[in-house]
């Protein structure tokens, strides 16, 4: 077992990483909340897997399951769905000694988040990670979003949850296309934290080598990703740089309209920007080989027709990292020497023009 604790400041919580959690679920549960109600909210194709289970290990730890079960992918990360998820807590009695567990990914973690964080202003969160994004990035740091319309993730909060029980057993259903769009988190973050975790990078070819891998990635993930957030929890300095990839990516991911996951956009707008940022002497040159050949080895894509068209450069004005006409891009000065570039807005056509 290895157990990440997230401190920020008056609250913390543990990750724990076990390929045994997912038989461990009611005592684990039951060491962080006394008995209530819970609203433990999955996707359907989460759902069919793990749901009977695990409502099976909560009711023997004592509470009561509420499972509630949203149609899996992107477009539930709405506030049409977070609000039939709160309205459902409120139909069934649920009061602020209640808690929602998330059971799922990203999507779920996110949605899930806001539900827990507007409840009756707040109210208790674990999250169950079940894919790998969720396993190396999502369900650590506490931001919680749904899109609205065309905008990825412009509603949310900051809302750390109790406990997060990452078990790469559940990996074990999870489609290879999904796997992958996780392991583009993963090089994010290794490109990020430095030359040890990126080298180890270097030596995954192949999807296969990522299952084998995955505790071992997750753990070194989990681990950055946390002393990140708890410096900067509500990102007003370094948190930006996990954003790495993700001002251009998703805007991409917005454009393709679900053909494109959130891993495989960022894959994309890392490439993208290292290219440019490369040509400016900003970011070294080998980067660029180094990336794209840790991202085309697992078949993650590394181009779109998308970037540089007038609808892509009309999202960039959605970006958190816009503060009055200035876009914070995150760029790498070396492996694991995150910086932040400032570019006008209204000059990312002709910066962007030659990619
Ligand atoms: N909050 C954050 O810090 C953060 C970080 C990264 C990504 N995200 C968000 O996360 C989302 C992407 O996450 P994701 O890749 O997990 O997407 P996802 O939650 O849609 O999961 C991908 C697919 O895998 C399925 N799935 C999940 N676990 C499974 C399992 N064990 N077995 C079988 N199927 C399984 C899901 O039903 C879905 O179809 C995006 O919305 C992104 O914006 C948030
Ligand atoms: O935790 C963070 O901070 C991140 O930026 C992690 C990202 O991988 C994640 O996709 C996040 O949701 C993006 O945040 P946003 O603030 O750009 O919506
Ligand atoms: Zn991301």
């Amino acid at each position: 077992m290895t157990t990440v604790t997230v401190n920020v400041g008056q609250q913390a919580y543990d990750v724990k990483i076990d390929d045994n959690n997912h038989t461990r679920i009611g005592d684990e549960v039951a060491a962080v909340w006394s008995s209530r109600q819970i609203a433990l909210i999955t996707d359907s194709h989460v759902g069919p897997l793990y749901l009977a289970d695990t409502t099976r290990q909560l009711e023997a730890a004592g509470f009561h399951v509420l499972p509630l079960e949203v149609p899996a992918g992107e477009q539930s990360k709405s506030l049409q769905v977070a609000g039939d998820l709160m309205s459902a807590l409120a139909e069934h009695g649920f009061t602020r000694s209640d808690g929602v567990v998330a059971l799922g990914g990203g999507v779920i973690g996110d949605l899930a988040g806001v539900v827990a964080s507007l409840y009756m202003r707040g109210i208790a969160y674990i999250q169950i990670a079940t894919s790998l994004t969720a396993q190396v990035d999502s369900s650590v740091g506490g931001k919680t979003a749904v899109n609205l319309g065309a905008t990825k993730n412009i509603a949310g909060t900051f809302y750390q949850p109790d406990l997060v029980l990452v078990d790469q057993t559940y990996l074990a259903t999870l489609p290879d296309r999904d796997l992958v769009e996780g392991y583009a988190e993963v090089v994010k973050t290794a490109a990020l934290a430095g030359s040890e975790f990126f080298d180890l990078t270097g030596k995954i070819r192949s999807i296969p080598d990522i299952r084998t891998h995955a505790q071992a990635l997750s753990a070194r993930a989990i681990a950055y990703k946390a002393a990140v957030v708890m410096a900067d929890e509500k990102e007003a300095g370094q948190r930006q740089f996990l954003n790495f990839g993700h001002t251009l990516g998703h805007a991409i991911e917005l454009l393709a309209h679900g053909d494109l996951r959130h891993g495989e956009a960022v894959a994309i707008g890392m490439m993208a920007l290292t290219e440019r940022m490369a040509r400016d002497g900003i970011s070294p040159v080998d980067l660029v080989p180094a990336l794209q050949s840790r991202l085309t080895a697992v078949g993650l894509p590394i181009t779109s027709d998308l970037l540089g068209t007038p609808a892509f450069f009309d999202r960039l004005v959605n970006d958190k990292k816009n503060h009055a006409g200035t876009l914070n891009l995150v760029a790498l000065a070396e492996v694991g020497q995150p910086v932040i570039v400032p570019k006008a807005l209204s000059a990312m056509p002709e910066f962007m023009a030659s990619i």
